[in-house]
């Protein structure tokens, strides 16, 4: 199907040179009318993937719609809800022209001839499937919205990533609810990585296009293709079954997942035996099949997406039969979670075994760089094992605000290994988290920093400056290897990175994970 699809549309791409002409079925023109397009969630991949394809598509009216009051307001303000380099310029370029931001969920949905919908998607808490399957009530009810409303056929678009088998549990709701208005389902799941979306949206390796290969799928699947083709190279839209395109973006995150449990589980090996896993990441990375990219060791990974989709992965494994299966991917956030416990005990064990009120500054509490978003950051966790070991706090990240700080901080996690009514329902203690906005405050008198996002500010701080001004002796865990330790040794600090040669200090005092 996907060889047919993309051989027919290059012929007809290079024989016309527009999108705009572009058929289905009798020669009908899709694009030459002005399309609208509406999305469902104005998230973190809901709003800039809809800004980027009103940039690309000035004849397509686009609506981003949300249930958050206070999202809406923010998108059609001067600071948008999310912190995403490039964002702002797309949006003051498309904004109150052919991209609009509102509440008004069912007038634009009525309204369209394609609704995206990119709502939440978590991981369940509670019920069946806790702590691993994919929540989907949110889509659920976008999904019966949909069909309330519609009063014209709709090209319905899964954007979020969604278990396999989910665009059939949504045409069950469509169909079943349709007063006889035909719905058209596509999986055409997103890529983008946050703190790097713009770039990605405008210049994506692939964009996958699932649907069914029936007359109408393959219509519709044209029509989706068509907007993309404003600016992706046809050669780069993927068109598959829907299946294979929901499970592609579940396998895609699993993949590169185990990339970095597989280099984090090195790094252990490295701090072990000498070897340094920059220089071996480097050596393995240089096999083309292998390649370099994501092999950087890390305190672990974090974000919204890795954790969630991996668990989602293992229960489909799980209710499919294959334990094994499951078992191998549950591995990759065994290993994640390893990380973490293992760099806090090595701050722990360089410290005397204690950090009991000593002051720790903490650089960078978002999951990476570039972005204020902290849903699932290893921060969260390596803030709570010091905070266990009753240190006392002093947080500083350019992107994240104290409010957002202390309700990370207060959640409790979420233990997918044990039923729920066993897990702890107290929040965790936040009386000694202060949180501070800049990092010469955060390190005053500390006893140790700990790095835990790759801010670039944070390369070239004036290390002489944080290190007169702390404790002795003056301790740097950098969990993401950005300082040069060789520097920071030489003004003075004991210097621990992931996965590199330790000093002597850190190889007398072992730290058992
Ligand atoms: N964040 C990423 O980098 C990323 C990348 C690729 C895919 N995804 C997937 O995309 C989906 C959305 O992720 P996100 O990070 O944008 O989430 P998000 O939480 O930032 O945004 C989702 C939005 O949907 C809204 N919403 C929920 N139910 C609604 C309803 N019935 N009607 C209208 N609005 C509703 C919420 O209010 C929220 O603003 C998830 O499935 C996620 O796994 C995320
Ligand atoms: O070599 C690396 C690369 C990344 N990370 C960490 O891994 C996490 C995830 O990073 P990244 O993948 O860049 O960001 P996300 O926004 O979570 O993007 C992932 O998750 C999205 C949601 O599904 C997908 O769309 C993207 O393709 C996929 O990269 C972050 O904590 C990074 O610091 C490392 O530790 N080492």
């Amino acid at each position: 199907m996907q060889n047919h699809l993309n051989d027919e549309f290059v012929f007809r791409y290079k024989l016309v040179g527009s999108v705009e002409y572009i058929k289905s079925g009798k020669d009908q023109l899709i694009l030459s009318k002005m399309v609208k397009i509406c999305c469902i969630g104005a998230g973190y991949v809901g709003g800039p993937t809809m800004a980027v394809i009103a940039l690309k598509c000035p004849n397509i009216q686009v609506a981003v719609v949300d249930i958050s009051t206070a999202r809406i307001n923010a998108w059609n303000s001067d600071t948008l809800p999310i912190y995403e380099p490039g964002l702002d310029e797309v949006v003051k370029k498309c904004r109150g022209k052919n991209l609009s931001f509102s509440t008004d969920v069912e007038k634009h949905v009525a309204e369209s001839d394609i609704v995206f919908v990119s709502v939440n998607t978590p991981t369940k808490t509670q019920g069946l499937g806790a702590g691993k399957a994919a929540d989907l009530t949110y889509w659920e009810s976008a999904a019966r919205m949909i069909a309330d409303v519609a009063k014209s056929n709709k090209i319905v678009v899964e954007k979020s990533t969604v278990p396999v088998k989910t665009a059939e549990a949504i045409e069950k709701i469509l169909t079943h609810n349709s007063k006889g208005i035909n719905f058209s389902i596509l999986s055409n799941p997103e890529f983008l990585a946050e703190g790097t979306a713009i770039s990605d949206l405008l210049n994506p390796d692939r964009v996958l296009i699932g649907g069914r290969e029936t007359p109408e799928g393959k219509k519709a699947i044209e029509a989706l293709r068509d907007v993309y083709a404003h600016w992706v190279p046809v050669d780069r839209i993927l068109c598959t079954n829907l299946w294979s395109a929901e499970l592609s973006k579940l396998a895609a995150n699993a993949f590169l997942a185990q990339r970095i449990s597989s280099v984090n589980a090195m790094s252990a090996l490295c701090e072990a035996t000498g070897a340094d896993v920059s220089q071996v990441a480097h050596a393995v990375g240089k096999d083309t099949r292998i390649g370099p990219k994501f092999l950087n060791a890390s305190v672990g990974f974090g974000g919204s997406c890795f954790q969630k989709d991996i668990l989602n992965l293992v229960y489909i494994c799980e209710c499919n039969g294959l334990p094994e299966v499951a078992t191998y991917w549950k591995q990759v956030i065994k290993v994640n979670d390893y990380q973490k416990t293992r760099f806090v005990n090595r701050i722990v064990s360089s410290m005397f075994n204690t950090v009991s009120g000593k002051k720790i500054a903490v650089l960078g509490f978002a999951f990476k760089k570039d972005t204020g978003d902290t849903r699932e950051t290893p921060a969260i966790d390596v803030c709570k094992g010091l905070i266990g070991d009753k240190a006392k706090l002093s947080i500083y990240d350019p992107q994240v605000n104290q409010d957002q700080i202390q309700r990370d901080l207060s959640m409790k996690k979420f233990d997918w290994d044990h039923p729920v009514h066993l897990q702890p329902m107290s929040p965790t203690s936040v009386k000694d988290v202060s949180v501070v906005w800049d990092a010469y405050t955060a390190t005053k008198d500390a006893h140790g920093i700990c790095i835990l996002t790759e801010w670039d500010e944070f390369k070239n701080l004036d290390y002489q400056k944080i290190f007169n001004d702390m404790q002795k002796p003056a301790f740097v865990f950098d969990g993401r290897n950005v300082v040069d330790a060789e520097k920071l040794r030489k003004i003075g600090f004991i210097v621990y990175s992931i996965g590199k040669p330790l000093d002597d200090w850190l190889k007398d005092m072992p730290a058992v994970a």
